[in-house]
């Protein structure tokens, strides 16, 4: 899948190293989250392994990566459906997006202001809505396309 920035630019994906850092993440991730006392209640019994391959497949995909969270794993429907109901305050949101950032330099993912700022947009944007569709009640779209995220206002600098 192409990213949605300027043709000649890498995606995100790209810019990360492809799927093997974003799983490296996730999995720093979710180390951090079984042993949080504000986030581990919402996996009760830990993260399983399938788990934490299909969220490394989400971000892959919007980061630009192949769109394999679509066609395997039920899409924007089924991301939307796993947040419905959890009703996720913003002290756990909060935590969630600080737990993500410091699982990107667990892993080692490129540190460049411009990749960081680009993937901790996404992270503030997707928390926040997730803590919205989380709500009682909440109606949010039901059909959505998996977002694609870029580099915004900050791409890599080519003197
Ligand atoms: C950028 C923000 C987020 C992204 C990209 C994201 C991504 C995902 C994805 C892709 C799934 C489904 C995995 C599958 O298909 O098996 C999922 C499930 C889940 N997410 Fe998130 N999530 C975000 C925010 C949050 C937040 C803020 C919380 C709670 C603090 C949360 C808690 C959960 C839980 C508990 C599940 C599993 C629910 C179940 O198994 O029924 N997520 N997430």
């Amino acid at each position: 899948m192409a990213g949605v920035d300027e043709p000649g630019l890498p995606t995100l994906y790209e810019w990360a190293g492809g799927l093997e850092p974003l799983r490296r993440m996730i999995d720093c991730f979710y180390d951090r989250v079984e042993a949080d006392e504000a986030l581990s209640g919402f996996f009760p019994g830990g993260v399983s392994t399938r788990h934490r391959a299909h969220v490394a497949d989400w971000w892959a995909e919007v980061l630009g990566g192949p769109e394999t969270y679509t066609e395997q794993h039920g899409g924007y429907e089924a991301m939307l459906r796993h947040h419905l109901g959890l009703d996720i305050t913003p002290a756990q949101r909060h935590r969630f997006a600080a737990t993500m950032s410091l699982a990107a330099d667990d892993a080692a993912l490129p540190a460049d202001p411009e990749f960081r700022a680009a993937i901790i947009g996404y992270l503030e944007w997707g928390t926040r809505l997730a803590v919205e569709n989380s709500r009682r009640g909440a109606t949010p779209p039901a059909h959505a396309p998996t977002p694609r995220w870029g580099w915004g206002v900050a791409p890599p600098y080519v003197g």
